[in-house]
């Protein structure tokens, strides 16, 4: 059987035939933690671990070795810790594949079996940022931005965070993302370990100011947390990010193909295109990763490289996904192929999109859109309709409601955005109604609100859209009332004929 990817079958194969795969530019024995990450998903691993890691090596800088936390299971954790934190980042180009290693995962944990070295690790002195890709959902917000202390996981938090205020020590099982954050943040407060930098890289607008905003609320909401929210509003600073590349999930195939270039098995192997881009607004309350000098850009002001992302990219990217996976197509690259749907994405962008941006500087939007088409089209991505169709109720709010909202407000109907909703209301309804198949595969909807959307989604189909625009959580009130929003995205619904 072919070993395992660890530092110590690494060497051996350098020692003998060797292989052609560089890396790791950082060896994880010589770093210490700097960096805590909460979601150690696949997307972290081939983007800002690379950038941490491009970053160490290019300033000879050892101090920002990262602690990943997985957050929902111990799965990740258990791939990387037998491989010292090592793992490939396969990158597939439409015409070129090539692999190189990562080392800058110095240390992997699962809160349900190490909350109390979490927490310390966010609270020792040497750790300076603490990086989030927790998905959208992960937040745990409610519709008007404040965390739902409804949710159990974040409760349970709160409950532990009191209790750690009261002086009971920091070993209950963190189970939220933000529950966690704000347990380390205490922990650090009370060591009084210095400043820290929080920087969401998830896709969210004004990432760095809702997280901002959900850890101060919920401080808001612990008795006897006064000192601790004033010590957060001076030390803690939540700079907002723009985080691109497309990294879908890694599959056998994929780590069949990486296990040939290196000659070893990697489990934690991750999957991305040639393409990365980061956007990180500069105002940090202690060090940071030198992450200029591995190509991110630091700016003063990231909101207006944010807005085109999730609304050119992002939005561009779900209306392929519903439409695609409603067509039977299994992967993004398909779904651009179709004239008829490059043409409805195209709309999207041209009529709705981009009156309501402002170009970044250096930045074309209409050659921003032919990009991002041709990255779509990379037929070796293989990112799935499916994987990009999931969770929408929380994916369509940022990516394509402000758009919505903004056309609204300028007494414009956002027809083409309509046809993104309509999309995805077919999709709820086919997929709550057993009658997706995408590639020979039944698709079930896989959302956070699964429950209320199907709920929503049955009765009477001709009033679908009335039923689903009254979905407060995604809506609002004020979309639900917009009777031209309702008109336009009724007509596409029945364009559609799904219903
Ligand atoms: N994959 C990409 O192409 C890409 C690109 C840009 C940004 N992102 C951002 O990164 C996020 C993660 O993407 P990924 O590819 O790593 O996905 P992934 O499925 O590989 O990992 C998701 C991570 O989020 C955690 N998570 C999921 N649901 C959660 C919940 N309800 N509560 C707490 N944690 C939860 C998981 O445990 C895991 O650590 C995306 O949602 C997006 O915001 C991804
Ligand atoms: O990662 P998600 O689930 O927020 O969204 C799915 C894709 O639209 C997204 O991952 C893009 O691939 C990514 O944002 C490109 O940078």
């Amino acid at each position: 059987m072919t070993p395992r990817l660890s530092r110590a079958t690494l060497a051996a194969l350098a020692d003998g035939r060797g292989h052609a795969v560089p890396g790791p530019a950082v060896d994880p024995a010589s770093t210490t933690v700097g960096l805590v990450h909460l979601g150690l998903g696949a997307f972290h691993r081939a983007h800002q671990a690379v950038y941490t890691e491009d970053a160490a090596a290019a300033a000879g800088d050892t101090g920002w070795g990262i602690l990943g936390v997985t957050q929902r299971s111990a799965r990740v954790a258990e791939h990387l810790a037998p491989q010292d934190g090592l793992y490939g980042v396969l990158t597939k180009g439409a015409t070129h594949t090539s692999l190189r290693l990562i080392g800058s995962l110095r240390d992997v944990a699962f809160p349900g079996e190490r909350t109390p070295h979490v927490l310390r690790t966010i609270a020792a002195p040497s750790t300076h940022v603490v990086t989030l890709t927790v998905t959208e959902k992960g937040y745990r917000r409610r519709p008007d931005g404040l965390p739902d202390l409804t949710d159990p996981d974040l409760g349970s938090d709160v409950a532990a965070l009191a209790a750690e205020i009261g002086g009971a020590p920091p070993e209950q099982p963190a189970r939220s993302p933000i529950g966690l954050l704000v347990r380390g943040l205490a922990l650090r407060h009370r060591q009084d370990a210095g400043p820290l930098t929080v920087v969401c890289c998830d896709n969210l607008a004004e990432n760095g100011r809702v997280v901002g905003a959900l850890v101060h609320e919920l401080l808001a909401a612990v008795p006897h947390a006064q000192s601790l929210a004033q010590w957060v509003r001076a030390s803690v600073a939540f700079p907002s990010t723009m985080v691109d590349r497309i990294v879908p999930a890694t599959t056998d195939a994929h780590r069949t193909e990486a296990t040939a270039l290196l000659g070893l098995r990697d489990e934690g192997l991750v999957v991305g295109e040639p393409f990365t881009q980061w956007v990180v607004e500069d105002t940090f309350a202690g060090p940071r990763p030198a992450w200029e000098r591995a190509g991110a850009t630091l700016t003063a002001d990231v909101a207006p490289f944010e807005r085109a992302k999730l609304r050119v990219l992002n939005a561009s990217h779900s209306t392929l996904a519903y439409l695609g996976a409603l067509r039977g197509y299994a992967t993004i690259a398909e779904a651009v192929a179709d004239p008829e749907l490059e043409a409805i994405v195209r709309a999207l962008v041209d009529e709705d999109v981009l009156p309501t941006l402002e170009a970044p500087e250096g930045l074309d939007l209409v050659r921003y859109r032919d990009d991002v088409l041709d990255r779509f089209a990379n037929p070796n991505t293989g990112h799935t309709t499916v994987q990009v169709a999931m969770d929408g109720s929380a994916k369509l709010p940022q990516r394509l409601l402000g758009t919505v909202r903004d056309r609204l407000a300028a007494g414009a109907v956002p027809t083409a955005a309509a046809a993104t909703l309509a999309a995805w209301m077919s999709y709820v309804h086919a997929t709550t109604h057993g009658g997706l198949e995408v590639a020979g595969r039944k698709v079930s909807l896989d959302d956070p609100l699964a429950d209320a959307l199907a709920s929503a989604a049955d009765g009477p189909v001709d009033g679908l859209v009335d039923r689903l625009l009254a979905v407060r959580e995604v809506f609002g009130a004020d979309l639900a009332a917009s009777s031209e929003l309702r008109s336009a995205v009724r007509a596409h619904v029945r364009t559609l004929a799904l219903v």
